[in-house]
């Protein structure tokens, strides 16, 4: 039987807490309390790019703390105080705590924001019975624009982008929010039929698990390419949601490189062999057509309270996005499979109060071969790799760094699980 849901004395004007939940006051989506504290990407944090190719990123928010895994407000807490409490939990912190679970999507009955958020952040609004809020999964085939999509419905930076397939390999949480709605964008990797190496199966149960919990799909094709059924994309990327089968939009993308007259051939052929509910048409890198896809997804959200403050941008923690700088930067200047055989890893970021901050990152590789690519004739590649990254890095953070890279040979490092878990393939990343 179902528990009675308790009201919280102090937030029943917003919403109902599941008894557990109050217990272990585990009220915040996808985590536990350590591992909601951590620096969270905010709107002011990143700046609207339109061309979905430029990595701009506006001044970082003074409202957050740059404390690593704290998140509180400055004006509030003296920053040696965030210090000594951020030294104190380190040590408290276990690795298990570390990890941010991605996959699920939190119960309705559940509060989704602490009261301290609540209070602080939704400023004592009364609830708005027309708000909507829900998770969109975006699947598609590598390469057909799903990040540059997802970019741009958030308008900002939260994916990489790169003229290579399979770019995306994590499923990328992107919050677009406005006072009357929250949409919850996962950007997913490229639905792969061939799966060479474990970390490509992994990927895939990543973009199921995405599909699983979206209120709709939107499905995404190349508009350059033939029309070909998408039963592949909905097999490998919706798995079984015979039982539940959300609504789904196809998106044919890539417009601006074809004919008027095609698009409308291309579309009806669509409209005639696929079973989805809508198709559109829409040139995601010059924006044309986005706004339809948004009001799309927006008349199958559920009315309902928003999932997150209303100025968070992504769940991901700032190491996240510096290690998808430094793979961005891999793609860009390397070449054939090379930049697939890269992890990479923010082994250490430290800020320091009279000194740059402080990134030491590894990148992995399967092969010495590749290592010897990658650092070039006289480490000369490396160092046009590492400044590269350190200018994205910069201007992301707003401040200067000390970027350190190194490379590490781990061989067959795609194939085995318990490291592709470490990398945070199996769902959970690390917060710290
Ligand atoms: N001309 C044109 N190019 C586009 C459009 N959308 C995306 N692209 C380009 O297509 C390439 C792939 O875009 P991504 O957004 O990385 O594609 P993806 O589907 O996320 O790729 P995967 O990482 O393989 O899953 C990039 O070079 C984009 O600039 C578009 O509407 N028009």
């Amino acid at each position: 039987m179902a528990a009675t849901p308790h009201v919280s004395p102090t937030l029943s004007r917003y919403k109902f807490f599941s008894p557990s939940a109050v217990e272990n006051r585990n009220f915040y989506p996808h985590q536990n309390i350590d591992s909601r504290r951590r620096r969270r990407l905010t709107k002011s944090h990143l700046q609207a790019h339109n061309n979905g190719t430029v990595i701009s990123y506006g001044p970082r928010t003074t409202e957050l703390a740059s404390s690593k895994k704290l998140w509180i407000r400055q004006t509030e807490v003296e920053q040696s105080q965030i210090e000594n409490e951020e030294e104190e939990e380190e040590e408290d912190m276990s690795d298990e705590a570390s990890l941010l679970s991605l996959s699920m999507k939190p119960d309705r009955n559940m509060a989704l924001l602490d009261d301290y958020e609540m209070e602080e952040e939704l400023g004592h609004t009364p609830p708005d019975t027309n708000h909507r809020s829900g998770y969109v999964a975006v699947v598609g085939m590598p390469n057909v624009g799903k990040s540059t999509l997802s970019n741009q419905m958030i308008g900002q930076k939260i994916s990489i982008v790169t003229d290579k397939p399979q770019t995306t390999r994590h499923r990328i949480l992107g919050i677009c929010s406005t006072p009357d709605y929250q949409m919850i964008l996962y950007d997913t990797p490229g639905v792969i039929e061939k799966k060479m190496h474990r970390l490509d199966t992994m990927m895939m149960k990543n973009v199921r698990d995405a599909a699983i919990n979206a209120d709709c799909v939107v499905i995404l094709v190349d508009a350059c390419k033939t029309p070909a059924n998408i039963d592949q994309v909905l097999k490998e990327g919706l798995g079984d949601l015979e039982k539940k089968r959300p609504p789904m939009l196809l998106v044919m993308n890539k417009k601006d490189l074809i004919k008027p007259g095609e698009i409308a051939k291309k579309l009806q052929w669509y409209e005639n062999f696929t079973d989805v509910d809508e198709v559109m048409p829409v040139s995601a890198k010059y924006g044309h057509g986005v706004e339809d896809v948004k009001e799309w997804i927006l008349s199958k959200l559920p009315f309902g309270p928003p999932y997150y403050p209303k100025d968070i941008v992504s769940e991901h923690p700032e190491r996240f996005f510096v290690a998808e700088i430094v793979r961005e930067k891999i793609f860009m200047q390397y070449r054939n499979e090379v930049p697939y055989a890269c992890q990479v890893n923010v082994l250490s970021y430290k800020t320091r109060p009279a000194a740059k901050d402080f990134i030491q990152v590894e990148v992995v590789v399967d092969k010495n071969s590749q290592k010897i690519i990658l650092i070039g004739k006289e480490g000369k590649a490396l160092k046009t790799l590492a400044t590269a990254a350190r200018l994205d890095i910069e201007d992301f953070l707003q401040k200067k760094v000390f970027l350190e890279v190194e490379v590490r040979v781990k061989e067959n490092w795609r194939q085995d699980e318990g490291l592709l878990k470490y990398y945070g393939y199996g769902g959970q990343i690390r917060a710290m």
